[in-house]
C-alpha cells in the first residue's frame, strides 16, 4: 500500500548524522508517519523529486550541499511542502537564515524532546493544509465571481438589446399611431365628403353606421334599425342585396334600380373581418349612377343611330348602276356590291378573285374605304411583280447595313400598312416561304426586319387578290393550305366582263365621260358599242377601258368585224395606224420607245386573250417583267 493510499503523511529527514535520522524516524514512523531519510543535501533532493513529501525536516550543516543550498533549491514548493530546520543551538543565525529563505519553523539540536518536534511537524501539517484549503477557496471563489461576473455581463447584454428594441418598437408605434390618426382623419373626413352612401350592418341586418349624406338622403339617424326597412323601405332584404355572400367572405358588385327614390345605383359589398377572421359586418359603399346610366343609354342610341347612317351612307354609294367609281348594274356586279359593304363592316381578311382587269383593286380599295381602317394607309403589293430575291425586305424592310448598299433603315410594306389595309394583289405568285412569315405576322408572332434581332408587330388587315384557282394551287402545293385559309375569309367573286355584257354600255359611257375632253363629249356610235357587246374582252374591264380611250384619241378601233359606216369618225390614218403604233414625232426617244412598248405589250395581250404567260414567252421577258411593264404602262 502506498503512502496516498495509507493516508499517512510523508516525512523527510535530510541529516547526516545517522543517530538523529534513526531516532527521529523510530519516533515519527511510530506516531503514524512514513518516513524517508537522506543523508546529505544532494541526496535529500533526490528523495523529495522521487516521493515527494508533506514535512521536510532539514539539517543545516552537512557536507557536499548544505541545508540553506536545499531551502534555495525547493524555494517554489514551500507553501505546498513546509520545512522544519534543525540546526545546533550555538548557530541560531543559521535557523534565521533559513526562516528568511521560507523555512516553516526550526527545531534545536539536539532534540530533547521528540514530542515537541512532532508537534511542530504537524503545526507544518496543519498550516500547509490550511494554506491549501485556503488556495482552494480562494480558487472557488475567484470561479464563482468569473462566472457571475460573466452571467452579469450577458444579463447586461440581453437588458440593453431588449432595451433597444423596446425603444425601437415604441418608436414604431409611436409612428403607426400618428398615422393611424392621421388616416383615421382623413378617412373621417372623406367619408364625411363622399358622394355616394356608406354603411356597416351585422349579420341580422342591423345597420351599425351611416355616412351623414346617406342620413341625410333617408331624413334621419338610422343606425341601430334593420337596413332594408330604414334605407329602402322594404320589408323583405333587398332582391339585389348579397348578405349571405358577403357574411361567407366574398366582396359583390352589383347595379340595381330603387324603386324608392327611382334612381339607379352601384353598390359593393365586402365583409369586415373580425380579430379571428370571421366576417364581423357587411360594409356597403352605393353610388349614384342614374345620371351614368342615362349617358350610356344616350351613347348607345347614338352609337346605334351612327352605325345607321354608316349603313345608310355607305348604301347610297350605291345606286342601281354604279357602287362609287365601280360601274355594272348587272346581277352579279349587285352581288359583289352587297360583299363589299360586308367586307368594309368587318375587319375580316378578304380573297378577291377575278381575271386581270375586272376591277379587283378597285374593289380592294372600296373596301379599305369604306372600313375603319380607311383613313389610314392602303398599300398595294404586286406580289407577281417582286423578284424572289427582295421580297423579304419589301414586306419586312431591312435596318442600315443589312446586306451591301443597305445605307439606312428602310421600312416595308407591313410598317406603311400598319393599321391600315394591305393589298396584295397576285397574291398566288407569292412563294412559300414568304407564305409562311407573312402568316406569322399577322397571327401575332410578329416580323422581323432584315439586320434587326428585334420582332416588330403590324395590325394590318389583308385584302388579297389573285386571278389563280387558289384551291387548286393548294391541291398541288403551290400554295399554303394555312396561309389561305387565313385569307380566304370573305371570298369575292368578281364577273368577267363577258359574262355582264349588260353593263358595256355604261361602262363605255363612264370612260368617255372620265376621259379629259372639252366641251364638247366625245360619241361612241351606237353600232361600235354593240361591236363592244359581241367582242369577249379577254382583258376585261381594262381592255374596255383601253380600246375606249384609244377610239377617243385615236378614232381607231381594232374589232375585225367592225362594219364601217358614215357616223363613225374613224379616218384613214386611223386605219393605217391599227397596224403600226401611231407615235408623235416631236418627243424623246425614250418616251417614244416607252409608247411603243405600251402599244407592242398591249396589241400582244389582245391578241393572246390576255394569256400572260404566253405572252411574256412571246416577248422573251420572264412573267414577273411583263406583269411589272403591264402595271407600269397601265394596260
Ligand atoms: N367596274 C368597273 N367600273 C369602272 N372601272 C373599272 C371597273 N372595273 C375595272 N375598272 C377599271 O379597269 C382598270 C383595271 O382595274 P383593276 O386594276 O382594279 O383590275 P384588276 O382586276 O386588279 O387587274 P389586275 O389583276 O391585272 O391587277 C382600272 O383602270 C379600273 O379603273
Amino acid at each position: 500500500m502506498t503512502v496516498e493510499q495509507s493516508g499517512k503523511r510523508r516525512v523527510l529527514i535530510i541529516d547526516d548524522e545517522d543517530i538523529i535520522r534513526d531516532s527521529v524516524s523510530t519516533y515519527l514512523e511510530d506516531s503514524g508517519f512514513t518516513v524517508d531519510q537522506a543523508g546529505d543535501g544532494e541526496e535529500g533532493l533526490a528523495r523529495f523529486d522521487a516521493h515527494p513529501p508533506d514535512v521536510v525536516l532539514l539539517d543545516l550543516r552537512m557536507p557536499r550541499m548544505d541545508g540553506l543550498e536545499v531551502l534555495e533549491a525547493i524555494a517554489g514548493q514551500l507553501d505546498r511542502v513546509p520545512v522544519i530546520v534543525v540546526t545546533g543551538a550555538g548557530v541560531l543565525q543559521d535557523a534565521v537564515a533559513a526562516l528568511r529563505l521560507g523555512a516553516f519553523d526550526y527545531v534545536t539540536k539536539p532534540i530533547v524532546d521528540m514530542a515537541v518536534l512532532e508537534h511542530a511537524v504537524n503545526r507544518a501539517l496543519e498550516h500547509t493544509r490550511l494554506l491549501e484549503e485556503n488556495r482552494r477557496h480562494q480558487a472557488h471563489l475567484e470561479d464563482e465571481i468569473r462566472s457571475r461576473t460573466q452571467d452579469l455581463h450577458a444579463r447586461t447584454e440581453e437588458l440593453l438589446a431588449a432595451n433597444a428594441e423596446l425603444k425601437k418598437e415604441m418608436a414604431i408605434r409611436e409612428k403607426t399611431a400618428a398615422a393611424l390618426k392621421q388616416s383615421e382623419a382623413r378617412l373621417t373626413e372623406i367619408v364625411s365628403i363622399f358622394e355616394g352612401f356608406i354603411y356597416t350592418c351585422d349579420a341580422g341586418f342591423r345597420l351599425d353606421f351611416v355616412n351623414r349624406k346617406l342620413a341625410d338622403h333617408v331624413g334621419a339617424d338610422v343606425a341601430g334599425r334593420i337596413c332594408h326597412l330604414a334605407l329602402y323601405g322594404l320589408a323583405e332584404p333587398c332582391p339585389w342585396c348579397r348578405h349571405s355572400d358577403v357574411f361567407v367572405g366574398q366582396t359583390a358588385h352589383t347595379e340595381f334600380y330603387n324603386e324608392k327614390d327611382g334612381r339607379w345605383y352601384d353598390a359593393v359589398q365586402a365583409p369586415v373581418f373580425g380579430g379571428e377572421g370571421q366576417v364581423r359586418n357587411l360594409q356597403a359603399v352605393v353610388l349614384d349612377i342614374t345620371d351614368r346610366k342615362a349617358t350610356e343609354d344616350w351613347l348607345r342610341q347614338r352609337e346605334a343611330q351612327l352605325a345607321e347612317k354608316a349603313r345608310r351612307l355607305k348604301s347610297n354609294m350605291r345606286t342601281a348602276s354604279r357602287f362609287g367609281n365601280i360601274i355594272g348594274k348587272s346581277r352579279p356586279m349587285q352581288t359583289v356590291y352587297e360583299n363589299i359593304l360586308k367586307a368594309a363592316e368587318s375587319n375580316a381578311h378578304v380573297i378577291i378573285y377575278g381575271e386581270s382587269g375586272t376591277g379587283k383593286e378597285m374593289v380592294a380599295k372600296t373596301i379599305h374605304d369604306l372600313s375603319d381602317r380607311g383613313s389610314r394607309d392602303f398599300v398595294t403589293v404586286h406580289c407577281g411583280a417582286i423578284p424572289d430575291n427582295l421580297i423579304e425586305s419589301e414586306f419586312f424592310g431591312y435596318r442600315k447595313g443589312a446586306f451591301t448598299g443597305a445605307d439606312q433603315d428602310k421600312s416595308g410594306y407591313l410598317e406603311a400598312a400598319d393599321g391600315g389595309t394591305l393589298f396584295m394583289d397576285e397574291v398566288g405568285e407569292l412563294n412559300l416561304s414568304m407564305q409562311v412569315k407573312l402568316l406569322r405576322a399577322i397571327e401575332g408572332g410578329g416580323y422581323t426586319p432584315i439586320g434587326s434581332s428585334s420582332v416588330r408587330q403590324a395590325d394590318i388587315r389583308i385584302v388579297a387578290a389573285t386571278h389563280r384557282n387558289l384551291r387548286s394551287s393548294v391541291a398541288s402545293g403551290r400554295f399554303r393550305r394555312d396561309f389561305y385559309y387565313r385569307i380566304h375569309v370573305l371570298p369575292i367573286h368578281l364577273p368577267p366582263l363577258r359574262s355582264r355584257k349588260a353593263d358595256i354600255p355604261l361602262l363605255v359611257n363612264h370612260f368617255v365621260s372620265d376621259f379629259p375632253h372639252g366641251d364638247r363629249l366625245p360619241v361612241i356610235p351606237q353600232r361600235i358599242i354593240a361591236a363592244m357587246q359581241r367582242y369577249d374582252w379577254p382583258g376585261n374591264v381594262r381592255e374596255l377601258q383601253n380600246t375606249v380611250h384609244r377610239y377617243i384619241t385615236l378614232g381607231e378601233i381594232d374589232f375585225l368585224d367592225l362594219p364601217q359606216t358614215s357616223d363613225d369618225n374613224i379616218d384613214e390614218a386611223a386605219t393605217e395606224s391599227a397596224r403600226l403604233p401611231s407615235i408623235p414625232c416631236n418627243q424623246p426617244l425614250s418616251d417614244a420607245i416607252s409608247a411603243f412598248e405600251k402599244d407592242y405589250i398591249a396589241r400582244l395581250l389582245k391578241e393572246n386573250q390576255w394569256h400572260r404567260s404566253r405572252v411574256a414567252e412571246l416577248l422573251g421577258i420572264d412573267r414577273r417583267t411583263l406583269f411589272r411593264k403591264i402595271k407600269t404602262h397601265g394596260l
